[in-house]
């Protein structure tokens, strides 16, 4: 049935998508959308490509071919650096400044989401307590739970979750996911990927397999 005029586009919506490294197709052609107060949950086995698609859709990396809409309108990797908020395997913090220090300075960059402070951030992921620690000096947890503050502090409705809940004990699944259902709830959306050792989070989610490309 084709979608009424009034009906809302996906707030992300990729076609076609496809990526290969020195002409050894990665993943695709792979179409996908995530609507605003969903999750679309990722799952592949080991080098299925679940983090080289999260960063094509962040932009990080080029794809060979297929579109990326965000709200029904064409992105460029710059027009969607604005709405999402990236989190990968690896941190993104400056290991010499603390974890305030931190959240000030990447906030600074991205901006803040509306009466949130990096104080309440901090508490919000555990870390109250540890606002003038090093970022190096924290445990790879630790760490996690500090992108998840820069995270919560950014005003991105679309999250991009890469593996989120590695490295997380029993009471961190349950932050990420406490994180994400509010996320939802306030109308963002979000694309997380697991190799399937973790429970998916308890909201809207709908699954999309990867499979190693042939
Ligand atoms: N920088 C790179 N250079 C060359 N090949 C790479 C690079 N990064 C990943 N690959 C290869 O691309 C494929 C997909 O890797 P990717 O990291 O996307 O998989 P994944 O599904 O996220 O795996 P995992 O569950 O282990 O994190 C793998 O075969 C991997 O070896």
């Amino acid at each position: 049935m084709p979608d009424s005029p009034t009906s809302t586009p996906p707030l992300l919506e990729a076609t076609g998508l496809r990526f290969s490294r020195d002409d050894e197709p990665v993943f695709g052609p792979l179409d996908l959308s995530v609507d605003t107060g969903e999750a679309l949950l990722v799952q592949g086995e080991n080098g299925a490509g679940k983090t080289t698609l999260l960063r094509v859709l962040a932009g990080l990396l080029r794809a060979d071919a297929g579109e990326v809409r965000i709200a029904g309108q064409l992105a460029t990797p710059a027009e969607r650096a604005g709405v999402l908020g990236y989190v990968g395997h690896l941190p993104g913090l400056k290991g010499d400044l603390s974890t305030l220090e931190n959240l000030d300075y990447l906030g600074g960059l991205q901006g803040r989401r509306d009466a949130s402070t990096a104080e309440a951030a901090l508490e919000l992921v555990g870390l109250a307590g540890y606002e003038d620690q090093l970022a190096r000096q924290l445990s790879a947890g630790q760490r996690k739970r500090l992108s998840l503050a820069r995270l919560w502090l950014a005003p991105c409705p679309l999250w991009l979750l890469d593996e989120p809940y590695a490295n997380l004990d029993l009471e961190g699944i349950e932050l990420v996911n406490r994180l994400i259902r509010s996320h939802l709830d306030e109308g963002g959306a979000t694309l997380l990927t697991t190799h399937g050792a973790y429970a998916a989070p308890p909201v809207r989610t709908r699954l999309l397999q990867l499979e190693r490309a042939a």
